[in-house]
């Protein structure tokens, strides 16, 4: 069977999960990796000269453990999706090309920035909203951990600066999203823009 990676990146609230559900939804023996899930303990995030905890960083993440996650899909996808209650199509059942793929998402807001994971990916996708949109969209969130103040103008928002700055120096061929758009037409779009890539690669 083909195998297919899809990275959905993007700055902080952008909606990256959101349309990651509903992908992972209607995509065919479809898994996920979050990469919220591999942000160190509290008590190994360090403090920065800006005086807040560093969460913002990519050595906040275990960054080995998620490639290593990665790896283990790519390794054995139908193990990986079993063991993740994902239901895997039939392989007997060849008449749909459908049933012939693996796909896997990727999702998170620090994705082209480490290189063991650069060239992992199919298709690249990077979800944007500007400044006064995420700052709103992020004071309605509470993180395991909430924002202390002044935390979004003194850390995150520099930081998504930095690391989109790096992120475009790594030369990836990557599809910038509207995350001003609404909901489904962020989905529609990228539902398109994969099954185009399916066709392509069947
Ligand atoms: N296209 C959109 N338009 C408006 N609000 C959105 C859109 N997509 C997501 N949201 C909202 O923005 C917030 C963050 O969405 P989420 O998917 O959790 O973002 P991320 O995973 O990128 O941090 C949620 O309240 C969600 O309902
Ligand atoms: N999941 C956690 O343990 C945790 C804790 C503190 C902050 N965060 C925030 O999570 C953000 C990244 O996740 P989203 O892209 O889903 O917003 C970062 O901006 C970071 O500040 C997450």
């Amino acid at each position: 069977r083909m195998k297919f990676i899809i990275g959905i990146g993007g700055v902080t609230n952008a909606g990256k999960t959101t349309l990651t559900e509903r992908l992972i939804k209607n995509l065919p023996n479809c898994c996920v990796i979050h990469q919220d899930d591999f942000f160190k303990p509290q008590d190994q995030i360090e403090f920065g000269e800006d005086g807040f905890k560093q969460w913002d960083v990519i050595t906040s993440l275990d960054m080995d453990a998620m490639v290593n996650t990665v790896k283990g899909w790519m390794e054995n996808p139908e193990k990986f999706a079993r063991s993740h209650g994902v239901t895997v199509s039939p392989k007997s059942d060849s008449s749909d090309p459908e049933h012939k793929i693996h796909i896997l998402i990727i999702e998170g807001f620090l994705l082209y920035n480490y290189k063991p994971l650069l060239d992992v990916y199919s298709k690249c996708y990077y979800v944007t909203i500007p400044y006064g949109e995420c700052k709103r969209r992020r004071s309605m969130r509470t993180y395991t951990v909430p924002d202390p103040p002044g935390l979004f103008d003194g850390h995150v928002w520099p930081m998504y600066l930095k690391y989109r700055q790096e992120m475009e120096n790594n030369r990836l061929d990557i599809q910038y999203l509207d995350g001003m758009r609404t909901k489904d037409d962020l989905y529609n779009q990228v539902y398109k823009g994969i099954q185009n890539s399916l066709l392509n690669v069947l």
